[in-house]
């Protein structure tokens, strides 16, 4: 008989979902979807559709991860938000299937699961393409994933300044106020991104909000928003001088307006650096370009 499906609400999941677990398994996933071994995972490109009057998607993103026999399915709503709206911008439920039967087991609220997973695999990129002593980390966009970012980031390294900015200063100084450690609010994100080691865009833009010339040589730059082929958050000198990462090459040719319209060549996979196949140059300048794969795990 099938079991009874259960309903895990937002609460829960904050509560059961942390970094400490959370990145050495999406390491692992990150790894094995690296492989394309449909033997071990089988996760297509995130299919959209588009919610023309509303300025927003609907993503599907299914994925089998064989060996675990883990069934799920994360579907995404994602908006293009004025300045001032109230509007959440993001919105996602994770369902787990019973792979045999085909019944739903669980029904998960997506935004912790997303703001966490986004943000824990930009911190794996970190890990792995981080000038060796980054001193300042910068968050361009003061959201959710703004917050998810910062946590974690500080969590996982020691940075001597943090700084912000957004396009609405009130949005910049709440986060200032939210984040638990002293952060630096800034009037420009020129101002905000000079001198900066690490960056982390994480913006509603469809326009460049960050450009080549501004940032240090050697800089990393984790690229979250512009999630879409006509959207944008860097500009092209900084793709056609940075060495570009991806969490997933056919997604990144399907969806990434930063890789699609600055016509770069992806260098590796952040699975590919993870399994050895490709090695990581934090001595350059590097861009990971995140899109969101869907990173599944079974919770001890
Ligand atoms: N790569 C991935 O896996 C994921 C990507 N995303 C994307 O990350 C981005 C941030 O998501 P959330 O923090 O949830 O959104 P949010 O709505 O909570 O925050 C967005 C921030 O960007 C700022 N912003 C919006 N439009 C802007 C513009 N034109 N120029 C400069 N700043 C602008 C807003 O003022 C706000 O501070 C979105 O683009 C979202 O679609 C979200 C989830 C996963
Ligand atoms: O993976 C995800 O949840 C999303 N990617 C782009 C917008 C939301």
């Amino acid at each position: 008989m099938a079991e009874q499906m259960v309903i895990i609400g937002n609460h829960e999941v904050q509560v059961l979902l942390h970094y400490k677990d959370l990145i050495p398994r999406l390491e692992v996933a990150l790894g094995k979807f690296s492989k394309r071994d449909s033997a071990e995972i089988i996760q297509p490109v995130r299919s959209t559709v588009p919610l023309q009057r509303y300025n927003g998607f609907l993503g599907l993103m299914p994925a089998y991860l064989v060996h675990e026999d883990i069934l799920c399915t994360k579907m995404v709503c994602f908006y293009k938000r004025d300045s001032g709206s109230t509007l959440p911008s993001t919105q996602s439920t994770v369902l787990l299937f019973d792979p045999e039967h085909g019944n739903v087991k669980a029904v998960m609220d997506g935004e912790v699961i997303t703001a966490k997973r986004t943000a824990a695999v930009s911190a794996i990129s970190a890990k792995l393409l981080m000038p060796a002593r980054a001193e300042v980390f910068t968050i361009l966009g003061a959201g959710q994933q703004a917050l998810s970012h910062y946590i974690v980031f500080t969590e996982t390294f020691s940075f001597k300044e943090v700084r912000v900015w957004s396009r609405r200063r009130e949005s910049s100084e709440r986060f200032a106020q939210a984040a638990h450690g002293p952060v630096r609010v800034c009037g420009s994100a020129e101002e905000a991104v000079n001198g900066a080691d690490v960056i982390v865009t994480v913006t509603g833009a469809s326009e460049p909000v960050l450009f080549g010339q501004w940032v240090k040589p050697g800089a990393h730059v984790a690229a979250v928003g512009a999630c879409r082929p006509d959207w944008r958050e860097l500009d092209d000198v900084l793709m056609r001088e940075a060495e570009v990462y991806v969490d997933s090459r056919e997604g990144a040719g399907a969806e990434a307006g930063d890789v699609i319209l600055s016509g770069v060549q992806v260098y590796a996979e952040l699975g590919e650096v993870l399994n050895g196949t490709r090695s990581a140059h934090r001595e350059k300048t590097t861009v990971f370009k995140s899109l969101g794969t869907v990173s599944y795990f079974r919770h001890q």
